[in-house]
């Protein structure tokens, strides 16, 4: 990155208001001051008055004399300072006013500065009368704004508008009420935002409101009309305007268009939560077939706190998108806990096999499916509940209202068909189709789900085209995207290569949603723990005490192994029958409590843990553990029915800050591009220095403050932004998404 580029937005204002100060030339010659030869005159006035009371005999008086003409010698140095001060404050002021008041060389008449007050030194004036040659001038609606904020910039404090008076020419600023008064710098900032947004909307922009913060009294938002609808329909234009006067006010700040009404509200940004715990669920009734149409779903707030809700009686389906890492397995998490709070039933579809271990024994969970043949199991019963219960309404005998609602959890989607994929060719039959059926099911649940209750939640990695494209991705209306996509990912989920692009990646849980008004919205999820990595004592543990239902309505299931087709002996099939798809799909089901040896909960409540020592290394696994550990034989016994997960006990995830992130995964090696080919999504490094890359959030685009410049607005990893200033023939280090490098 060039130097050039280094300079920000604060630094384009800077110049041009340098600009301005350059403009006021010739400097008034300095006015006459002899209050050292007036304060000398009255001490020798004074000295000779002592010396001729000795001489006319009056001695007595001589000290007296002496004294009071050396204070009054001292006052009048005092005061002719003083003023020589004031005239020289009132000279400066008069030099930055010049411009605004279109004269080509600075005049006392300018400005008439009376009534001082004495407060500091060298005090400030309690008026200051304004006089403007043109009466153009006055035409201009930022005329009043720009003086008043060349005063606000001297150090007398804040004025106020008094009068104007248009055909005399004539301005009067008085200081303002003690209760309104800010400080210089608080001054300052107040009138640059003004100017700020006055110059980004343009001379028809008005300011028609201004807020501050009852505590601290700083600016806290700033409403403004325009007339500039079409230049600001750009959502990059906006977003540079934004971020422009975000760089430029202390804290960050944020715009809201109102474009149809052309106007905007500036006005300070939130602190965004970095972690919300999950707080108890709000229920009305607990009871599903009551409760149904009313149910919500909580699962983050937006920056202002707004609570964002799933409605499965509107949306009947929820997918959640996401990189590894960024949180979507809490969030799927906090999905469950609120639908089995609810007294809905929730069946679990664990693609990694791990990560919905801690609720097997949860309230209303009746199953937790971790290995692909019982995943196989129980998508096929989902997909028959929804067709029987389908068939029931046709046929007149039932209707939706009643059915129990049941919540099928399908977590890690591309992982579960990799697997379902990998499995299914090596038990497929002759004569079996060439795919399993469940994905077609899954599709199906997607599209007819609602009408018999069945909903689903579905969580991957990425929303693939090749199984998340047309109708399938149409059915998933609430979509949450967690963390920071890629452009295309974008695309796929939000139908814009931009929104969710810019999600700062040191912030998990941080995600991408639609609220009730139907806008894409950035939002923290909540944070639920997760019952088999939170034990007593950590963070989080006493949650569990109020999100685990009270009443368990389901009782859990287990699936039963699966039973084989009949065997003709006549036909001469040999006795050892293979198991297909369908033997798998129809296994039997039965209720846990009934098959205690079948049981993983009950299973773990038996203490069947694997030795630590030996977990704790990959030797076991490749055969060569170490003879002088007895070898147990916990884990095969464990495995006494063939379909039960034999081991709950897993190896510690590394905690989230212990992993060194590649941070350029997915991305290019670093290349230079000139600023107008830079896109939505693509890292730019900001600061050579500190080797301090971002991402680019919107659209490049002219820099309103400096010409032939491109303004590139950006977020970082944290919730820093910014925009960078970059001369239109100047370079940019770029990483751009691999798939579109
Ligand atoms: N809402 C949240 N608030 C705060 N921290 C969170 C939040 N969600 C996730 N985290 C942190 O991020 C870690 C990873 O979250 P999670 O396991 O849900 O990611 P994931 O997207 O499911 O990743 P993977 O696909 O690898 O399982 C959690 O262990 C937790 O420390």
């Amino acid at each position: 990155m060039t130097a050039s580029m280094e300079k920000g937005v604060s630094r384009a204002m800077e110049l041009a208001s340098a600009r301005q100060i350059a403009a006021q030339s010739p400097p008034l010659e300095a006015r006459p001051h002899p209050w050292l030869r007036n304060a000398a005159i009255t001490a020798a006035g004074g000295a000779v008055f002592a010396s001729l009371a000795s001489i006319i005999d009056q001695s007595a008086w001589a000290v007296p004399i002496a004294a009071a003409g050396s204070a009054t010698a001292v006052g009048v140095g005092a005061l002719g300072y003083r003023a020589k001060m004031r005239d020289v404050e009132v000279d400066r002021a008069i030099e930055q006013l010049s411009p605004q008041l279109g004269l080509a060389a600075p005049s006392r008449e300018t400005i008439k500065a009376s009534r001082w007050d004495a407060r500091g030194w060298p005090g400030r004036p309690g008026r200051l009368v304004i006089r403007y040659a043109s009466a153009k001038l006055s035409l201009d609606e930022h005329f009043i704004a720009r003086i008043n904020e060349v005063l606000s910039g001297q150090a007398w404090g804040e004025y106020r508008l008094q009068k104007h008076d248009t055909r005399r020419r004539r301005i009067i600023f008085v200081p303002t009420r003690a209760s309104e008064e800010k400080t210089v710098e608080e001054a300052a900032s107040i009138a640059r935002a003004k100017r700020t947004v006055l110059t980004l909307l343009g001379p028809t922009c008005k300011i028609t409101k201004t807020e501050f913060d009852p505590v601290t009294g700083e600016l806290r938002a700033l409403e403004a009309s325009h007339e500039v609808g079409t230049k600001i329909a750009p959502s990059g234009y906006r977003n540079r305007i934004e971020r422009t006067v975000s760089g430029l006010l202390s804290g960050r700040w944020r715009a809201k268009w109102e474009l149809e009404k052309d106007t905007v509200r500036f006005e300070v940004r939130p602190n965004f939560e970095k972690n919300v715990w999950h707080p108890a669920p709000v229920l009305s009734d607990d009871n599903p077939l009551i409760n149904y149409d009313s149910v919500k779903i909580p699962y983050g707030i937006d920056e202002d706190g707004h609570v964002m809700y799933w409605r499965p009686a509107v949306d009947p389906h929820m997918m959640l998108v996401g990189s590894s890492g960024t949180g979507k397995t809490v969030t799927a998490h906090t999905v469950l806990t609120e639908v089995t709070a609810n007294g809905w039933i929730v069946w679990v579809v664990d693609g990694k096999g791990v990560e919905f271990l801690g609720f097997q024994d949860w309230p209303n969970v009746q199953i937790v499916a971790a290995q692909i043949a019982h995943q196989v199991a129980v998508i096929h019963r989902a997909w028959q509940v929804m067709e029987e219960r389908y068939a029931a309404i046709i046929a007149g005998e039932a209707q939706e209202t009643d059915f129990e609602p049941l919540v099928l959890f399908i977590d890690e989607f591309a992982d579960f068909r990799g697997n379902l994929l990998n499995w299914y060719s090596m038990i497929k039959g002759k004569g079996d189709p060439t795919k399993p059926r469940t994905l077609q099911e899954v599709g199906s649940i997607a599209r007819k789900g609602r009408t018999s209750r069945v909903h689903m939640v579905l969580g991957t990695q990425r929303p693939d085209a090749e199984y998340f494209g047309g109708d399938m991705r149409d059915n998933f209306r609430m979509r949450v995207s967690m963390g920071r996509l890629s452009p295309q990912g974008a695309q796929m989920m939000w139908e814009s290569m931009s929104i969710g692009t810019s999600i700062p990646r040191g912030c998990r849980g941080r995600a991408t949603t639609v609220n009730d008004a139907n806008d894409a919205v950035e939002i923290q999820t909540y944070r639920t723990p997760d019952p088999r990595k939170v034990g007593p004592g950590d963070e989080g543990y006493e949650l569990f005490e109020v999100l685990r239902p009270a009443v368990a309505r389901h009782p859990r299931l287990l699936i039963l192994d699966p039973e084989p087709d009949e065997v003709d002996i006549d036909k001469g099939d040999s006795e050892e029958v293979e198991l297909r798809f369908h033997n798998y799909a129809m296994a039997p089901w039965g209720r846990a409590e009934d098959h205690p040896y079948s049981d993983p909960v009950a299973l773990r409540a038996k203490g069947r843990s694997r030795d630590t020592a030996r977990g704790a290394t990959p030797l076991e696994i490749l055969g060569i553990y170490s003879k002088r550990l007895p070898r147990t034989k916990d884990l095969l016994d464990a495995a006494e029915s063939a379909h039960a997960r034999p081991e709950l006990t897993v190896v510690p995830e590394l905690l989230a800050d212990d992993v060194v992130e590649d941070d350029w995964e997915g991305f290019s090696e670093p290349a230079v591009s000139s600023p107008g080919d830079i896109q939505v999504g693509d890292l730019i490094c900001v600061d050579e220095d500190t080797d301090h890359w971002a991402v680019v959030d919107s659209d490049p685009g002219p820099d309103e403050f400096d010409e032939d410049h491109y303004a590139i607005t950006w977020r970082g990893d944290g919730d820093s932004e910014g925009v960078l200033s970059v001369p239109e023939d100047g370079e940019v280090s770029l990483r751009r998404a691999l798939e579109f490098a």
